[in-house]
Parts: structure tokens; C-alpha cells; sequence
């Protein structure tokens, strides 16, 4: 019988820089959720993202790279009103954040506006956000996920599922109440495991029919009603490529704005060399297969997706950078490479 065993993991030891506002910070802006009036006083002083049917606005920047192109409210309410509607809708604005400055940062989606008449008047480009992950820096990816994700979410909650009437979004966008049935929504992510799993000395990673061509990520899959993480890791492994993991260590965790929102565990796993010949399910992956560490060394090498020359064979790649999967691969050859 295989063994199943938990890793003890070292504990990451995080380190936040002291004497910032944080406290202050995050005290403003869970007064901002609770408190309407607030939340239209931040908004009337705040800065907008505005997205176009879930597509940030970015602009140009130096380097071949984009930025999210932020706006004053007021210069939000003038575009509005120039495009022929009520500059009261920046009120379906919702709160993403606040910077270090205590500016309050906010999302609206102007999907009802024709897209081109925006983009020209602000100067900016709506990007699918698919594509904006290749093309943002870092740091400005989960900002634009977070706003992607609150607003969709916003867009398909508009009725109570008790009692089928309208619900209302409070200023902030961090619920939304139906007065019928009493009930309060919140925004809500799915919680999903995502798993590289190792033999030892070769790595596992799966791609769906979906994915871009050629593109190889790590297994992943929605927890279960009542599942712990390390039952749906043993699970999705099991299922996805007919393995048996051995033992798990958990790595990190990440908010992913699909398929609605979801909030990825990141795991490392091990299989008995013995016994990882993988049998794919064909439902769920269209291919999965074990790479070196050599191949693994020569895709990070690779920035982007590689074009194979004169037709010759397709080169695998990894998704971008930020994304958990990315950092999972990463680890896993820091370890392989440990010492050497
Ligand atoms: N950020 C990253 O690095 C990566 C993120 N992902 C994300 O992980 C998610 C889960 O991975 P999959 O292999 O697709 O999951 P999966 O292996 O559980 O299969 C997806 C299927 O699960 C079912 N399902 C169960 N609960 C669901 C829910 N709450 N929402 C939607 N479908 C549900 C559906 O039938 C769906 O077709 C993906 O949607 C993808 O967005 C996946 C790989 C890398
Ligand atoms: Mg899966």
C-alpha cells in the first residue's frame, strides 16, 4: 500500500516594512465597505479604472510595456456625460483599494458606451485581460484581476436566488443586499488546488484542449464540498493522470480571476518513481506528460510563446511569470538545482 505521507513544511517566513500606514489604511477602507456616505465621499475624490465589458483600460508605456490608465472622477462623470449618459453611474463604481497615499481606488465598467469613442478620449486601449497578463508588469496584474473579478461577479448577481428580485450593491461593491428575502451577498471565490508533481528528478505538467497552443501548465481542480485541501490534491492527481501522490508540501496561494474567481492552493507533490507511468483523463487534459529539468531550464529561458521555426516541432512554454503555476516551476528547479 502506498504510504501518504505530510510533508512538514518549513514555515515561509514573511517580512512586512514597519511604519507604513497599513493599519490606518485597511481601518479606512473597511469604514468605506460598512459606511455609504464615506464610500461616495472616497469616490468623489478617488481615482477610477474603467473597464469595457471586463477588459482593463491600459495605456502605452516605456519599454514595450502597458500600465492600467486610472482617471479622476470628475473626468470619469465628463466622459460620461459626453457620451450621452448620467454621470451618476460612476456610482456602480466599486472599491478595489486605496494607495499608499490614501488615494481610494476604484472599477467601473462602461460596457454600455461604444468602445472605440472611449479608448479615443481617454487615450487608452480596453485588453482582454488574457492578453494585458503578457503585457503589464507584475505588480499591476492583481490590481486589474481584482477589478475584473468584483465587477463580474457584481454583473452576474443582480437577483436574489431565494426570491428572484433585484439585489442592490452597497457603494463599495463589497455586497449586495435583496430586500424581498433579507439576504446579503458577498463576493465569492472558488477554492482550487494546483499541484506540481515530481518523480524525483522530472516535473508533471498537463495542458487542456483550451489552453494556448503548446502551452503546459500544473494539474489544478476545484475543491469539493467538504474536501480538505490535501483530499482534493490526492483526488484531482488521481483522476487527471491516474498517479498516487506520496507526499504534498504546501507552497503559496494566489487569487485567479477564472473561470468566475477563484483562490488557488499551490502544492508540490511527489509520486514513487516506480510507479509514474500517467494515464491521461482525456475529458479534463488533452495531453500531460513528464518533463527534465533541462527542458523545464530551456521554457523559463523563453519570455514569451515561441514561434517554431520553418514549421519544425512546436516548443512547449509556461504561463506567465505571476501567475502561481509559473512560481511553482521555479521552486521546484531552486530545488532540483539546490547544492549542485
Ligand atoms: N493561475 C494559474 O497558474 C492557473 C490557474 N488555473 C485555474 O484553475 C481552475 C481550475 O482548474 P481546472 O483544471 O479547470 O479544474 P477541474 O480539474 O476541477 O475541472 C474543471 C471542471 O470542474 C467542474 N467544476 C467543479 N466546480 C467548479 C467551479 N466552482 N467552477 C467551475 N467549474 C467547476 C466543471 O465541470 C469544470 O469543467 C481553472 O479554471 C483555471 O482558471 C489552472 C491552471 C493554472
Ligand atoms: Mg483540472
Amino acid at each position: 500500500m502506498l504510504r501518504w505521507l505530510r510533508c512538514l513544511h518549513r514555515p515561509r517566513l514573511v517580512i512586512w516594512r514597519s511604519g507604513s500606514s497599513y493599519v490606518a489604511r485597511m481601518r479606512y477602507l473597511v469604514k468605506l465597505k460598512g459606511d455609504d456616505e464615506a464610500c461616495s465621499a472616497a469616490l468623489r475624490a478617488g481615482r477610477l479604472f474603467l473597464y469595457h465589458k471586463l477588459r482593463p483600460l491600459l495605456m502605452r508605456a516605456e519599454g514595450g510595456r502597458h500600465r492600467p490608465l486610472d482617471m479622476k472622477t470628475t473626468d470619469v462623470e465628463a466622459l460620461l456625460e459626453k457620451l450621452g449618459q448620467q454621470k451618476e453611474r460612476v456610482r456602480e463604481s466599486v472599491l478595489v483599494g486605496c494607495t499608499e497615499t490614501w488615494v481610494p481606488q476604484f472599477c467601473l465598467d462602461v460596457g454600455t458606451l461604444e468602445k472605440c469613442a472611449v479608448e479615443r478620449l481617454c487615450g487608452g486601449e480596453f485588453v482582454d485581460l488574457r492578453k494585458a497578463f503578457f503585457l503589464l508588469r507584475g505588480h499591476d496584474v492583481p490590481h486589474m484581476a481584482r477589478g475584473r473579478a468584483l465587477l463580474h461577479w457584481h454583473q452576474t448577481h443582480g437577483f436574489c436566488s431565494a426570491s428572484g428580485e433585484p439585489t442592490v450593491k452597497n457603494q463599495a461593491g463589497s455586497q449586495r443586499v435583496c430586500q424581498g428575502s433579507g439576504h446579503t451577498y458577498y463576493p465569492q471565490m472558488a477554492p482550487v488546488l494546483i499541484v506540481l508533481v515530481s518523480d524525483g528528478s522530472r516535473c508533471l505538467l498537463g495542458r487542456q484542449a483550451a489552453f494556448p497552443r503548446d502551452m503546459y501548465s500544473a494539474l489544478a481542480g476545484f475543491c469539493d464540498m467538504g474536501e480538505t485541501m490535501e483530499e482534493t490534491l490526492r483526488r484531482e492527481v488521481a483522476e487527471e493522470v491516474g498517479l498516487e501522490v506520496e507526499t504534498f508540501q504546501f507552497a503559496s496561494t494566489q487569487h485567479w480571476p477564472y473561470p468566475q474567481s477563484s483562490f488557488m492552493l499551490a502544492c508540490h507533490a511527489t509520486v514513487n518513481p516506480q510507479r509514474c507511468q500517467v494515464s491521461v483523463d482525456k475529458v479534463e487534459l488533452e495531453d500531460a506528460r513528464w518533463f527534465t529539468l533541462e527542458e523545464i531550464q530551456e521554457a523559463l529561458r523563453r519570455a514569451s510563446a515561441p514561434q517554431a521555426p520553418g514549421g519544425g516541432p512546436p516548443v512547449f512554454w509556461l504561463p506567465p511569470s505571476f501567475t502561481i503555476a509559473h512560481q511553482l516551476v521555479q521552486e521546484w528547479v531552486r530545488q532540483q538545482t539546490a547544492g549542485v
